[in-house]
Parts: structure tokens; sequence; C-alpha cells
């Protein structure tokens, strides 16, 4: 082809070309544009972005000093803490090292102000006497308002406690007791007297209260009372287990009760169903002791215990009315407590007991209209009070047979009425005119008992012949007898198995006998 045939064809190219360049160039322009807006977006967003950055890293050393701060004075709140606990720590660890030496120290004392409050308590009780009579002005009643011989002969003296005047045919007869009770006397009045002779009881002496007097003078009301307003019985054993309460840290007790009473000369259970009879016996041990084979003892945990089984022992009691009184109790009545003690320190033991003693009414047979059975039962009643008398004249005259085995009644208090024991009477009167003969015989009776010298009383009190130590051993990794000194002690078997049964470092206590 030639040069000439190609010239219109380059030219359309060149055209071509041309408006490609022109469309290259724009398209070029379009992206330049499009490269500026972009690297101008691209600008501003990074402006932003680090402003936001920068704001925020401006605000990091405030926020770090604020943390910092925070966080020193919380250190130094945490060191005061542990420094102000740690101090009070030592103060309260020293505080409860101080107090149980203080401890130590107060058991100590109160183990001295305890024996010595036995020894003044024994003290008082042997300057009042041994053997105390008190005496108990009934207070005249609605029910005794029917009877002839309404004057009121006897009289009570404000300033002397222990005296009281008696009427009679016109003649002023004044006796002279350890204490008499007005007839407003409250049942707790009452009862302060009788309270040491309770507490003794539990230091391990054998004592006898028991109510006197004729029938329908309120015996059964001093001894038993009513619910509302309990008598001696309820309140003995009340203070009994108060007391025992407050000794536990040094003495543990066992308390049993067992009750009979004495009808026509026969001896009823009152713990049994149905008051089931019983005997007295010599005891086949070779002591010449006597005992009730089948008595029932009842070991009481404690006074609410004991408050479950009265009501058993009121309704056995045989009760008949007599025309000197609705409910009379035609029995004499024991309610017999047994107060074993052991000393947690030295093991020795104690044993207490106290006779709580309803009598029977001492009366006239005519008096009283007595006839058939009721007479058979008023003559037995006189019979064994009789024989008490007998016992208290033989006590007062200093003889050397005592006639305890002449009625059951005396049979049964042979071991806390007597030499070495203690006792009280509280001898109960009227203060009707009607009733003067038999309150002038209860005031009689009662002075003979004042002149009866019981002597110094015996504390019942077993250290088993030998003194029994208390051993607090720790147990060494290879436990042998060598740990202790057994140069002047004897460590039974007994002990040696409780030896290799603690693990090491065990506490043991070991009474070593
Ligand atoms: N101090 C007193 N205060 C109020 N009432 C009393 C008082 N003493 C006795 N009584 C009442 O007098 C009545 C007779 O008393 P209680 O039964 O105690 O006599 P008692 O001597 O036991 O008689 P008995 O020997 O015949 O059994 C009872 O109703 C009793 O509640």
């Amino acid at each position: 082809m030639s040069e000439h045939n190609l010239a219109p064809q380059i030219a359309a190219y060149e055209r071509e070309i041309g408006t490609l360049r022109e469309e290259l160039l724009k398209e070029i322009g379009h992206l330049e544009e499009k490269k500026e807006e972009a690297v101008k977006a691209a600008a501003n967003c990074s402006q932003e972005h680090l402003q936001t950055l920068q704001k925020r890293l401006s605000a990091l050393p405030s926020t770090l000093r604020t943390i910092k701060t925070d966080y020193a004075s919380l250190r130094s709140q945490v060191r005061n803490f542990s420094d102000f606990y740690g101090t009070a720590i030592k103060e309260i660890m020293a505080g409860i090292n101080e107090m149980s030496e203080a401890n130590k120290d107060l058991i100590e004392k109160y183990r001295k102000e305890v024996a010595l409050r036995r020894k003044y308590h024994e003290q008082l009780v042997e300057l009042k006497g041994n053997i105390r009579v008190l005496c108990r002005v009934k207070p005249v009643l609605k029910e005794d308002q029917h009877e002839e011989g309404q004057t009121v002969v006897v009289t009570t003296d404000p300033n002397n406690e222990s005296a009281l005047t008696v009427l009679s045919k016109g003649k002023a007869k004044n006796f002279e007791l350890d204490k008499v009770f007005h007839p407003q006397a409250t049942q707790e009045e009452v009862f302060q007297e009788i309270e040491p002779l309770i507490t003794s009881c539990i230091d391990g002496y054998h004592v006898c209260i028991f109510a006197y007097g004729q029938t329908g003078s309120g015996k059964t009301y001093t001894m038993e009372g009513s619910v509302e307003n309990p008598g001696i019985n309820q309140r003995a054993l009340k203070h009994l287990f108060n007391e025992i309460e407050e000794r536990k840290d040094m003495w543990t007790y066992t308390v049993s009760v067992s009750s009979v009473e004495i009808y026509n000369e026969v001896l009823r259970d009152l713990l049994s169903k149905d008051g089931e009879k019983l005997d007295i016996k010599i005891n086949p041990d070779g002591t010449g002791q006597l005992h009730v084979p089948g008595l029932r003892v009842m070991e009481v945990k404690s006074f609410q215990h004991i408050k479950k089984v009265s009501p058993r022992v009121s309704s056995n009691r045989i009760t008949f009315g007599t025309q000197m009184n609705q409910h009379s109790s035609r029995s004499h009545a024991l309610l017999t407590v047994t107060v074993l003690g052991t000393d947690l320190a030295s093991g020795a033991k104690t044993t207490g007991k106290l006779n709580l003693v309803d009598l029977a009414g001492s009366e006239r047979v005519w008096k009283s209209g007595a006839e058939g059975e009721r007479l058979k039962e008023a003559q037995n009643i006189n019979r064994s009070l009789l024989a008490l008398g007998d016992v208290i004249q033989a006590l007062k005259a200093h003889q050397t047979h005592i006639p305890f085995r002449n009625s059951r009644l005396t049979y049964l208090l042979q071991d806390s009425l007597g030499k070495g024991n203690k006792t009280a009477m509280v001898v109960q009167v009227s203060s009707l005119e009607s009733n003067v003969g038999e309150t002038l015989c209860s005031l009689k009776f009662a002075q003979r008992v004042c002149k009866v010298e019981l002597g110094p009383a015996a504390r019942k009190i077993e250290t088993g012949g030998h003194n029994e130590i208390g051993l607090h051993v720790k147990v060494s990794p290879t436990p042998t007898t060598t740990n202790i000194k057994t140069s002047s002690v004897t460590i039974s078997s007994k002990y040696h198995r409780k030896f290799s049964t603690g693990k090491t470092g065990d506490d043991i206590s070991v009474n070593l006998a």
C-alpha cells in the first residue's frame, strides 16, 4: 500500500487518539479530584481521631494522678488499719492473758471464799444450835369461825422474836423458843430460817426438819403449802438446785429422792403407783443399819423434774376429814433427799441427807371425834409421837441408849435426828382459846426439844482413805509412763490405757489415787 493511501486512516487514528486522550485527561482530572477529596477526607479523619486521642492522652496524667493519690491514700489507710488492728489484737491478747491469770486468781479466791463461807455458815448454825425450835402461830381463818371459844389467847412480842405468851385460865404463860413466827408471817419468812440447814445438807450434813402440832394447826401448810404459795419442801428443793448450779464449776452432785408415809404403823411408798406397802429390815450387810427393801429412790436432775413427782406423792397420802380439819393428814409423811457431792479438784465425796417430815396431827381423841378406824389411827399417831418424844428426852438426858426403834417414825429418822446432825422443828399452834390445851401441850414439848444438845454436827465427807490428786498431762509423741515422776504415785493400768489412746498433743486430766 502507498503512503498516500494510509494518510486518511492515520488522520482518523490521530483523531481517535485525540478524542481518547481528551477522555483520558478528563478521567485523570476526575481521579485527581477524587484523590484530592480522598486525601482531604483522610486528612480530616486522622485529624479528628488524633484530636480525640490527644484529648484522651492529655486527660490520662490527671486520671493517673487521681489513681495514684487514691492508691496512696488506700495504702496508708490499710497500713493504719493494720497498725490499729495489730495493736488492738496485741492489747486484746494481753488482756486475755491477764484475764486468764486474773481468772485463775479469781477461781482460787472464790474457792477460798466458799470455804470461808462454809466455815462461817457452820459457826452460825452452831451458834444458833444444831437443834432449832421454831414456832408458827396459825392465823384465825374463816373456817375456824364456827368453833366456840373464838378468843385469841396466844400473843407474840414484836420486840422479842423468841417470845410467846399463852393466856390460860386467867394466867399468862411465857415461852421462850429459838424463833416465833406471828400469824401473818409468810411462807418465805419461815423458809429463810430453814435455808441454812438446806445449804448444810449440800455440804454433806444430815438434816431433819419436821412440823409438829395439833391437827389442823398448819403443819401441811408449812411443809407443803399450796401451788401458789409453796411451803418448806418446794422452797428447799429449789434452793438446793440453785446452790448446786452455783457450785457446778467446783462440785458435781447427784440428787435422789424417796418418799414414804407411816399410816397406822404401816409404811407405804408414796413414789409407787398405788402407795405400795413396805417394811423396815436390818440391812444384811452386817452393819446393823436399817433399810427399807423395795423402796423407790428416784434420781432427780432439776427442780422442774421433782415438781412433776410431787403431785403423785400428795395424792398417795392418806387424808380424811376430822372435826378439827376437813383435810386432815392421818399419816406421817417423809420426803428424803440424798445429795451425793464430788469435789472436782480433790475427788472428795460428801453425803448429805435431808428428811422433810410432815407429822400427823397430835390430837386428843375425844376432841377430834375419832371413832372406830379413826380412833385406831389417832392412837397410832399419838403412840409414834410419844416415841418421838422419848427419843428427844433420851437425847436431852445424853443417854447412851436412844430408843429409835420404838416406832417406825423414829426408825426412819435415826440417821438424821440425833447426835452429829442438824434438826429444826416447827411447832404449829392455834391461837384460839378453844385449842389452848393442845397449844400448851405442843409448846411444852417444844421447850423440851429446845433443851436438847446435839453437839457439833459431823460432815459426812470421804476422801477414800487417800488423798486424790488431780494431774494435767500432755501426751508426748511416744507416750511412756516415764513422762511422769512415779516415785510417790502409782498409776493404774486404767490410766496407762488412757495414755496410749490419746493423740499427740492431747490434754488428758487424770486422777491418780
Ligand atoms: N399460816 C397459814 N395461813 C393460811 N392458811 C393456813 C395457815 N396455816 C394453816 N392454814 C390452813 O388451815 C387449814 C389446816 O391446815 P393444815 O392442813 O396444814 O393443818 P395440819 O396441821 O397439817 O392438819 P392435820 O394434822 O390434821 O393434817 C388448811 O386449810 C390450811 O390451808
